[in-house]
């Protein structure tokens, strides 16, 4: 069968986001969204891509010849070839990462995948959408499993961070897998959301965005 996705950019660059940040890494960036938190900084996303066989993206991609591949979007769960995509990519050896808003469930993905899941705070304006199916099914995994989710918050203030505390203390998804929290780039200063993790002793990863710190912000295709 001839499987296409929609595709938006497929390009090498330094993996700026989550626990592999710092490693070169393949990005896939499919189109489309049907969230529209309010700083999303991938909005060009949404609407422009072109329709890719599986065979032309995975031959795109070998030819980076890098180990890591991230599929990110928009929301890379909305396309339904994602899937086949994903297990091809595994079948063939690659370290491959998803990234997703956590607004659909993650069971369907084939479980080699590292699996990055956002639990979107309330200044998103996607809050409601959340999947906390996800949370259950990272904490039921088997341990081998397990370290293969990671949960991520963006935060933009004060009340993120206060909701994403209450949902760490009630879930305690940060004492079974990795979790990442940055701040929504040029909104909150980095330094304000390490006094708070430092003040709180929390468990979890603080991250920023590497790649807009090495490359123009706004810079599309890194
Ligand atoms: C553009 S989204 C694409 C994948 C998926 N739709 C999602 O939301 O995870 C990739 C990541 O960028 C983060 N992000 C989007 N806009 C941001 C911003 N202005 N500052 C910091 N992170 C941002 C999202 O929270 C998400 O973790
Ligand atoms: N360099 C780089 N690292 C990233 N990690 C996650 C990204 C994304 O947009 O999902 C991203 C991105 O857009 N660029
Ligand atoms: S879910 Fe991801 S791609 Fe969609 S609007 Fe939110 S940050 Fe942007
Ligand atoms: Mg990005």
């Amino acid at each position: 069968m001839n499987r296409t996705l929609l595709i938006n950019e497929i390009f090498l660059s330094i993996q700026g986001e989550s626990s592999r940040a710092g490693y070169p890494c393949v990005f896939v960036r499919l189109t489309g969204c049907s969230s529209r938190c309010t700083w999303c900084d991938t909005r060009y996303a949404m609407t422009n891509g072109t329709t890719t066989s599986l065979q032309n993206i995975i031959d795109t991609i070998a030819g980076f010849k890098t180990p890591l591949v991230e599929i990110t979007g928009g929301e890379p769960l909305e396309q339904e070839n994602v899937y086949p995509l994903m297990q091809q990519l595994c079948n063939r050896g690659y370290n491959v990462m998803l990234e997703t808003g956590g607004f659909h469930p993650v069971s369907r993905v084939d479980h080699r995948v590292h699996k990055i899941i956002d639990l979107k705070p309330p200044s998103s304006g996607s809050s409601s959408n959340n999947h906390e199916t996800n949370i259950r099914i990272a904490l039921k995994a088997p341990p081998a499993e397990q370290a293969l989710f990671e949960f991520k918050i963006v935060i933009a203030g004060k009340e993120d961070y206060e909701w994403a505390t209450r949902l760490l203390q009630r879930t305690r998804i940060n004492e079974h897998c990795p979790v990442v929290m940055g701040t929504v780039f040029s909104e909150l200063s980095p330094a304000i959301l390490a006094s708070w993790i430092l003040k709180d002793h929390l468990n979890v990863r603080m991250q920023l965005q590497l790649h807009k710190y090495i490359w123009p912000p706004d810079m599309r295709g890194v």
